[in-house]
């Protein structure tokens, strides 16, 4: 069991790594990995009236309003007083930052700075298994079996939103719309920002760092669990 429990937010825009990163930063710590895509996802598959609303979106490459996200997640995030988590996706805006800022404290936020040309390289190859949302990268973590999802077997795709004509304009809006979300952190002294080209190469300082902050690793808690 960890001595304190720890809670920590990733941020960057699409394609930075903050899904690659938390894999790792569960596998390593023992934290769960919460993410909001993977959360949205599950309530589509179970055509809840808040999965069924946020869908509409999703399909027009819309991000989902404040008001949607905030009532599926923070209630599921009163639920873990007793984990330590990292949340992936969430928050994205300042409307969800300041709902979570009164559900919790955070302990420490990663913010990944990623150069566009790095970005368009990345999204133009990630390939999605749609049913879990685990991610590809033909050249960084290829799956077993060309074309094919490696724990179901069943088809990968390409998201249309991640084609570079599509990027420009998410970027965009991710600058937007994270900017004063940034700041806030910084403001509360917790925001850690890392720049790189390479997850290999940015990894080893936040391992570095949150081995500073969480010290010991629980035995259970290693796998990542989408929120229930
Ligand atoms: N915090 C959020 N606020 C609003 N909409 C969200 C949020 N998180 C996820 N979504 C919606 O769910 C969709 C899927 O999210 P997910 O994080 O899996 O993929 P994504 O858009 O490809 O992000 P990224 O490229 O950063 O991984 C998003 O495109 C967006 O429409
Ligand atoms: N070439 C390369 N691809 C990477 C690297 N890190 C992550 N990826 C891939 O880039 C894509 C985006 O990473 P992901 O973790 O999904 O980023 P997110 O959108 O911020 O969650 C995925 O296809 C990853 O497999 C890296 O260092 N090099």
């Amino acid at each position: 069991m960890m001595a304190k429990l720890f809670r920590a937010v990733i941020m960057g825009p699409p394609g930075s790594g903050k899904g690659t990163i938390s894999e790792r930063i569960a596998q390593s710590f023992g934290l769960k990995h919460l993410s909001s895509g993977d959360f949205l996802r599950e309530n589509i598959a179970a055509d809840t009236e808040a999965g069924v609303l946020a869908k509409t979106y999703i399909e027009r490459g819309l991000m989902v309003p404040d008001h949607v996200m905030t009532r599926l997640l923070l209630p599921r995030l009163e639920e873990m007083t007793r984990h330590s988590w990292l949340m992936d996706g969430f928050p994205c805006t300042l409307t969800q930052a300041k709902a979570l800022n009164s559900t919790c404290d955070l302990d420490l936020v990663i913010s990944l700075n990623i150069p566009y040309e790095t970005l368009k390289d990345r999204l133009s190859d990630r390939w999605i298994h749609p049913g879990s949302g685990r991610v590809y990268n033909m050249g960084f973590n290829p799956p077993r079996v060309q074309g094919r999802d490696d724990l179901s077997g069943e088809p990968l795709i390409q998201h249309d939103n991640d084609q570079p004509e599509a990027l420009v304009a998410r970027l965009r809006h991710y600058k937007d719309v994270a900017k004063p979300v940034i700041d806030l952190y910084k403001s509360k002294g917790i925001l850690h920002t890392f720049s790189g080209t390479e997850t290999d190469k940015i990894w080893p300082y936040i391992n570095s760092l949150l081995s500073t902050k969480i010290p010991s690793r629980p035995e259970t808690d290693t796998q990542h669990i989408p929120l229930p």
